[in-house]
């Protein structure tokens, strides 16, 4: 079973990048996406060493952004590649059927399509805008997420739906209700002074309809 938050990596220097993952690890994020944009391959490969390591330390799960191959290379938990990004189902002859593949959608075809590719989970966004990422896809909002989620249902789709993009503590109570599984955040807990506690607040939220 997947966690219900997802981490994703920031920083311009490998350096910042290790320390804001080390942060979120050790406040209790258990599942890393290491998204590094705009690298050497020589930077992006050391990195992903350090992270892979911190993440076995934490007992993490480390998945790569947009590169199949360093997740090969790596031999990382999984890859989370996006509409523009290489096509899931060569992710899947490539890495086999243990890693995980994740992949982005902005409708629900997106989602048709990348169950039918063999994706493992979505990240469904974006939310609303966000400066984390450049070029945004049709923001949702909270309506567009039910509308893809009824859809998704009507359909028996099954697959974990991550909600992202400028995701704050107040609209994780809202997502969950729209049938989403999770949510992938990367500037709330990055910028976060109380990291700690605020994955807590965020993991009552997620876990609050949980019945163990
Ligand atoms: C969980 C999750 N969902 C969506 C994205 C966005 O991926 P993509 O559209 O390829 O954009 P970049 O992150 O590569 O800029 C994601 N990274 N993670
Ligand atoms: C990678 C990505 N894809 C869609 S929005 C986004 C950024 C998510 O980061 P934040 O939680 O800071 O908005
Ligand atoms: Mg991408």
């Amino acid at each position: 079973m997947y966690s219900k938050l997802q981490y994703i990596s920031q920083g311009e220097t490998i350096d910042e990048q290790l320390r804001n993952i080390h942060q979120a690890l050790d406040a209790g994020c258990n599942w890393v996406q290491m998204r590094f944009k705009n690298q050497t391959a020589k930077n992006a490969y050391t990195l992903a060493e350090a992270v892979k390591s911190l993440c076995e330390k934490y007992t993490a799960n480390f998945i790569v952004n947009d590169d199949l191959h360093l997740t090969k290379e790596i031999d990382a938990d999984g890859v989370h590649l996006g509409l523009t990004d290489a096509k899931i189902n060569d992710a899947r002859m490539l890495l086999g059927t243990s890693k995980v593949i994740g992949g982005t959608a902005n409708t629900f075809e997106d989602i048709q399509n990348h169950v039918k590719n063999g994706c493992n989970y979505i990240g469904l966004g974006p939310f609303r805008f966000t400066a984390t990422k450049e070029k945004l896809s049709p923001i949702l909002g909270l309506s567009g997420y039910f509308d893809i989620l009824q859809k998704a249902k009507k359909n028996k789709i099954e697959i974990p739906i991550y909600a992202i993009g400028g995701i704050t503590l107040r609209d994780v109570s809202p997502l969950m209700e729209t049938g989403i599984f999770g949510i992938a955040v990367s500037g709330i807990i990055t910028e976060s002074l109380e990291k700690k506690i605020l994955i807590q607040q965020l993991n009552e939220k997620l876990y609050a309809n949980v019945i163990v």
